[in-house]
């Protein structure tokens, strides 16, 4: 199974509109992978936060219509990381959205952990509920999104439902890269998971993003990482080494709580 994470530049040197299509070709030169991803809000940067409302739109908005379009086109599986959603009600998500290599959208994932303390999309946003896994052809994923990596119970949550791999989109700051990094490697050793963390690149919002995108193997050994600017990491992935992994040293069956 091969993966390949798109760490996008979100600096606000192009519009909303002229990103779109440059990550819709992007997505459109994967062909060859099974799994393409995307780092969380790239349309606007995870922290341009005076541009939420003015980009909100619905599950079959502007970013969907893109990205259905890219998947079909390259035939790929596509987490298109995420995008502010404006739900019916008009409350504000950070939604995730899989689509299927038929273009179709296969599953929706609102980020449950909301980041901000007392501002940012702590206030602005609505909060998830649901626990997200999408089968994929070859192994089952598990949907959480940037700060949601700081909560392990939310993974061992996903782990249970039988997630092989763990999907994270995230607009992580550089100045808690360590963070981001560590968690990572923490949340596949702990679950004896895939982790594919894809992290935008660039500043926004006066906030340097960590870059640093990276896949993780059942073991923790780092099969791949970016840099800190715009890169594309390809990766093969074999799902039969999670089970493997989880036989051979099973942690997770001596569970007591
Ligand atoms: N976009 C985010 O969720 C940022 C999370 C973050 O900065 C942190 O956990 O640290």
């Amino acid at each position: 199974m091969r993966a390949s994470l798109l760490q996008i530049d979100v600096n606000p040197y192009e519009s909303v509109d002229s990103r779109r299509d440059r990550v819709a070709g992007l997505v459109r030169a994967q062909s060859g992978a099974d799994l393409v991803v995307l780092p969380e809000l790239w349309p606007t940067g995870a922290f341009a936060y005076e541009a939420f409302e003015e980009y909100a739109e619905p599950l079959d908005g502007p970013t969907a219509a893109v990205l259905s379009a890219a998947a079909a086109d390259a035939s790929v599986w596509l987490h298109g990381g995420s995008v502010v959603e404006r739900a019916g009600d008009g409350t504000l998500y950070n939604t995730s959205l899989v689509f299927g290599p038929d273009g179709r959208l296969e599953r929706t994932y609102r980020k449950i952990h909301r980041f901000g303390f007392d501002k940012g999309e702590a206030t602005m946003m609505g909060g998830g509920e649901s626990v997200t896994t999408v089968a994929l052809p070859d192994a089952v994923a598990g949907l959480a999104t940037c700060y949601d990596l700081r909560f392990p119970e939310l993974f061992r949550r996903l782990t249970d439902d039988g997630a092989q791999l763990l999907v994270i989109p995230a607009g992580w700051p550089a100045r808690r890269r360590e963070h981001w990094t560590l968690l990572s490697r923490a949340r596949a050793v702990e679950n004896q998971a895939y982790v594919l963390a894809c992290c935008s690149a660039g500043t926004h919002g006066g906030v340097e993003q960590a870059g640093h995108s990276q896949v993780v193997d059942p073991w923790g050994e780092v099969l791949a990482e970016a840099g800190e600017d715009e890169e594309i990491l390809t990766v093969d992935l074999d799902p039969a080494r999670v089970a493997k992994t989880r036989a051979d040293f099973p942690v997770l069956r001596d569970r007591v709580l």
